[in-house]
């Protein structure tokens, strides 16, 4: 049976890794792919991994018809195995819909990779619909992780790296961005919901704040055993 699976983690996980990693592995047994993408990073009609791999893709700008772009493509002779779509965040419900219909009606397999949640941690309506439609959500196995080690499960948007909150939902960019730059960074929850960015965590290690104590006293505290500490 054809599926529409839902590939989706953090940024930087290794989603359009995967991607081309399907592409590559159909494409060698003879299956033939479309593959679509949405505003990646490295321009229109590509889809770009951070390993330095990228394809050519048919750019879904918005207001494209998947379903109607596959019947035409299709009826002209040419042939689709399976379709392959990234940073299927920034698609809209109805677009969703439309791949769904490709894998029911037209019979292929549709993958979708994208993040779930922007910088607000509010699920993307792509992402949203995909939830609600796919056969599957998989998340990606190779985990991202937060400055403090743990699994890194949402996104955050930096500038001079620090956590913003305000802004526009769809603002396309990178991790490791300058720090005059807008960025991302993926962080835990509990880093995300104190706005505590690898860089506001060493700020704060390097602040006297953060230890209110005489070093004095420390010197004193040590120098003494337990028992006779006030
Ligand atoms: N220099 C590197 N060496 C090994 N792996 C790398 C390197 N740079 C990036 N990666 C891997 O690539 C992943 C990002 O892949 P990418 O497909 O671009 O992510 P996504 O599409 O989820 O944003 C990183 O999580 C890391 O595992
Ligand atoms: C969190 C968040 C991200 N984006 C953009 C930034 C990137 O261009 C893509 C994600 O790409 P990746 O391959 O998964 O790294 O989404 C955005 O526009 N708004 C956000 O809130």
């Amino acid at each position: 049976m054809p599926e529409l699976v839902f590939f989706s983690g953090t940024m930087d996980c290794g989603k359009s890794t995967l991607a081309l990693q399907i592409e590559h592995n159909r494409s060698t047994r003879g299956l033939q792919g479309m593959i679509f993408t949405r505003d990646d990073r490295a321009g229109a009609g590509k889809l770009s991994s951070r390993l330095g791999l990228v394809t050519d893709a048919v750019e879904a700008a918005e207001g494209f018809d998947f379903y109607a772009y596959l019947v035409a493509h299709l009826s002209q002779g040419n042939r689709a195995d399976y379709v392959i779509v990234d940073e299927a965040q920034f698609l809209a419900g109805e677009q969703i819909d439309q791949l769904a219909r490709v894998v029911d009606d037209l019979e292929l397999d549709v993958f979708a990779f994208g993040i779930t949640t922007d910088f607000r941690s509010k699920l993307f309506p792509g992402s949203q619909r995909l939830v609600e439609l796919a056969d599957r959500v998989e998340v990606l196995q190779v985990e991202a992780l937060c400055w403090c080690g743990a699994r890194a499960t949402h996104n955050a948007r930096t500038i001079g790296g620090e956590m913003v909150v305000e802004g526009a939902q769809v603002v396309v960019g990178d991790v490791n961005q300058s720090p005059d730059e807008v960025g991302y960074e993926v962080l835990c929850r509990r880093h995300h919901r104190r706005r505590m960015t690898a860089a506001a965590a060493h700020a704060g290690a390097l602040s006297p704040d953060v230890l209110p104590v005489d070093p004095s006293s420390l010197a004193d505290s040590v120098s003494r055993p337990p028992s006779s500490r006030a």
